[in-house]
């Protein structure tokens, strides 16, 4: 998706863990976002731009402490200036004419500016250090809770691509460097303050001074700058290892997957993955290192040369008179505020920089996912229920090349059981999915009374939807919320009773410690595990108490025991006679005989359908199917 590709070397060595997903991590993954560029001048002119979406997040955030940050700075920047050219005030008359109690006096005033421009100073770094404490926090809250809500709101195709997920990925860095880039910033306008000064200074000192002091300066600036660029492609390029070595360590330490890593001795495999793969992460970082090491020299060596060169000039004009002593002795000592100041403006040009480039990818990130929101037609669904069908539909899924269904037709009317079958992977779970509005279709259409599924208000449809997925959510919050979740009747104690009831899930409540208010994740103190069929039940509740015209039942029994699944399914063909639409997927083939119709899926084709007596009377391969089923519960001896 978007504009992450993976360029595939055909000869390429394989993951013995990942397989091919590992590919990104081989160095191999072809980054285009965030503005990577190569130049140091084309970076140089990014730098604002990375810098101004930070500043607009933070003027949305909190106008008046982003206003504070920029006020104290400009004012510590004026002092900084006032200070300097003060002290020039003062010292040249003294190291010109010697020191005297006239001279001394005369220069009390301008000592007083000194003090009292530093003075200055200080209250407004002060003011900008406070301003932007409480100003990063909001603006990293902002930039995340948008990215959250973007995110949720995208299409579900959406986040089935990797490529979305790695960048996703990039973007939850890029809200907590939204955050030092406040503070970063608001240093390099300090340190740029602190340069002008300066470089002022020094121009009203002598002309040739000035363009000295900028060949130390900028060598370093550009070495700075080549380093973050390199940290942050390096980043950008492991970014698909970073997720992967995060899978692995959750593995060894979640609790889902703990049983398994016991009794299969998993352990040790996980941990010698994650070595191998790590030993390809700290590989990068040493590269990294020498890489840096060496822009560090080169920018080094140049400023030094070029400070030298200052130093040497200065002397020159010492010795032929140009100026006098007590001038070289104040650009001597704004030569060296210049070198303090030059170091803090390079920490900061390099976080800027580096940092900025995250917050860039949290912009595309936002915009990608704003481009993906799900999209809503302008058709409302009408109060009354209406027929639901496929046409010639097909649906590949993000990334795969092979349809999960292809030209099917399917037609469910109101008030109807209609049933899925067939084998793993046919295709049946997509079409209930595409069916419910959670995919749209590659080609062919999903109606509503009629209207294709694009031209309808999507919120309509989800509205008369409840789902009962295959991989249903095991909520981590009360018992109560996992029934109601999302529902402003979650107070209705009558509605859920009888979700309770009709799910079998009132059972399971009555056995919790604290009813209703039990939390259900055993991973937060007082939490409570279920079992699977318990879960299951707690899952179906869910769609009961949604009370909706249509439920789609994805495999809705296959944890429960065999009371419980005859009670269910009981409970289904009674919702029917109510004039609920039901869509059941399932291999229970026995549960299947009271639909009105069943579909027969077999590799994303429909290859059969009709009611279970037309089926087995036709031979094909939902009778295969059902007499396979039946023979296992045929008496052995007959
Ligand atoms: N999120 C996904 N991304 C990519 N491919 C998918 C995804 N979900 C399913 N598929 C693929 O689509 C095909 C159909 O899957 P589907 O889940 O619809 O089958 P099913 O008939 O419901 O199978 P089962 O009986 O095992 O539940 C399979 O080949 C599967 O690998």
């Amino acid at each position: 998706m978007g504009r992450h590709r993976t360029g595939h070397a055909p000869s390429e060595v394989r993951d013995p863990l990942f397989g091919s997903g590992i590919r990104a991590s081989m160095g191999r993954l072809k980054h285009e976002g965030a503005g990577v560029r190569t130049g140091f001048l084309s970076m140089a002119r990014e730098l604002p731009g990375l810098v101004a979406v930070t500043v607009r997040l933070a003027r949305r955030a909190a106008p008046r402490d982003l206003l504070v940050v920029l006020v104290a700075e400009l004012l510590s920047g004026v002092a900084t200036v006032v200070t300097l050219m003060a002290t020039y005030r003062v010292l040249v008359p003294l190291m010109t004419g010697g020191p005297s109690a006239e001279r001394l006096a005369s220069a009390v005033p301008a000592l007083l500016v000194v003090g009292g421009a530093a003075a200055a100073g200080s209250l407004a770094r002060a003011a900008g250090k406070a301003a932007v404490s409480r100003l990063g926090p909001t603006i990293e809250r902002l930039a995340y809770t948008r990215l959250l809500r973007l995110a949720a709101g995208a299409e579900l195709a959406a986040l089935e691509s990797p490529g979305f997920h790695n960048l996703l990925e990039a973007a939850r860095q890029g809200t907590r460097a939204a955050r030092l880039v406040i503070a970063q910033a608001a240093q390099l306008l300090a340190g740029l303050s602190t340069l002008l000064a300066v470089g002022t200074v020094l121009g009203v000192l002598h002309p040739l001074l000035l363009p000295l002091l900028l060949a130390t300066v900028l060598p370093k600036g550009w070495s700075a700058v080549r380093s973050a660029r390199a940290r942050f492609v390096s980043a950008q390029r492991n970014m698909e290892l970073s997720r992967q070595l995060e899978v692995l360590s959750g593995l060894l330490t979640g609790r889902d997957v703990a049983p398994e890593v016991r009794a299969h001795a998993a352990g040790d495999f996980l941990l010698g993955h994650y070595d191998r793969l790590s030993a390809v992460a700290e590989a990068e970082q040493a590269r990294l290192g020498r890489d840096e090491a060496r822009l560090a020299l080169a920018g080094d060596a140049v400023s030094g040369a070029a400070g030298v060169l200052t130093y040497v000039t200065l002397g020159l004009l010492l010795t032929a008179g140009t100026i006098p002593l007590a001038v070289a002795g104040a650009a001597v000592i704004a030569i060296r505020t210049a070198k303090a100041g030059l170091i803090s403006l390079v920490m900061s040009i390099n976080q800027v920089y580096e940092q900025g480039l995250y917050v860039l990818e949290w912009e595309r990130a936002c915009d990608e996912a704003a481009r993906h929101q799900m999209s809503s037609g302008p058709v409302p669904l009408p109060g009354h229920p209406v027929e639901i069908r496929a046409d010639d539909l097909t649906f590949v899924y993000p990334g795969q090349s092979r349809p999960a269904l292809a030209h099917a037709d399917v037609v469910i009317r109101p008030g109807e059981i209609v049933a899925f079958v067939g084998a793993n992977g046919s295709g049946k779970s997509t079409m209930a999915k595409l069916l419910a509005g959670l995919y749209l279709p590659t080609s062919g259409r999903v109606t509503w009374g009629g209207v294709p599924i694009e031209r309808l208000n999507r919120r309509s449809v989800f509205d008369r939807v409840a789902l009962v997925a295959q991989d249903f959510a095991r909520w981590p919050a009360t018992a109560r919320v996992n029934l109601t979740l999302g529902h402003p009747e979650g107070g209705d104690r009558e509605r859920l009773w009888r979700a309770a009831v009709a799910s079998g899930a009132d059972a399971v409540v009555a056995g919790l410690p604290d009813g209703w208010e039990t939390l259900l994740a055993r991973e937060f103190m007082g939490g409570t595990e279920l079992s699977g069929g318990q879960w299951q039940r707690v899952g179906l509740g869910r769609a009961w108490f949604r009370d909706a015209p249509v439920l789609v039942f994805d495999e809705p029994t296959s944890a429960l025991d065999p009371e419980a699944e005859i009670e269910i399914f009981d409970q289904v063909a009674g919702l029917a006679t109510r004039g609920h639409t039901v869509i059941l997927v399932t291999h229970r083939l026995a549960s299947v005989a009271r639909a009105d119709r069943v579909y027969v899926f077999a590799g994303g084709r429909i290859v059969e359908h009709g009611r279970h007596e037309e089926l087995m009377r036709a031979g094909g391969a939902y009778a295969t199917m059902y007499g396979l089923q039946a023979a296992q519960y045929a008496p052995a001896d007959t």
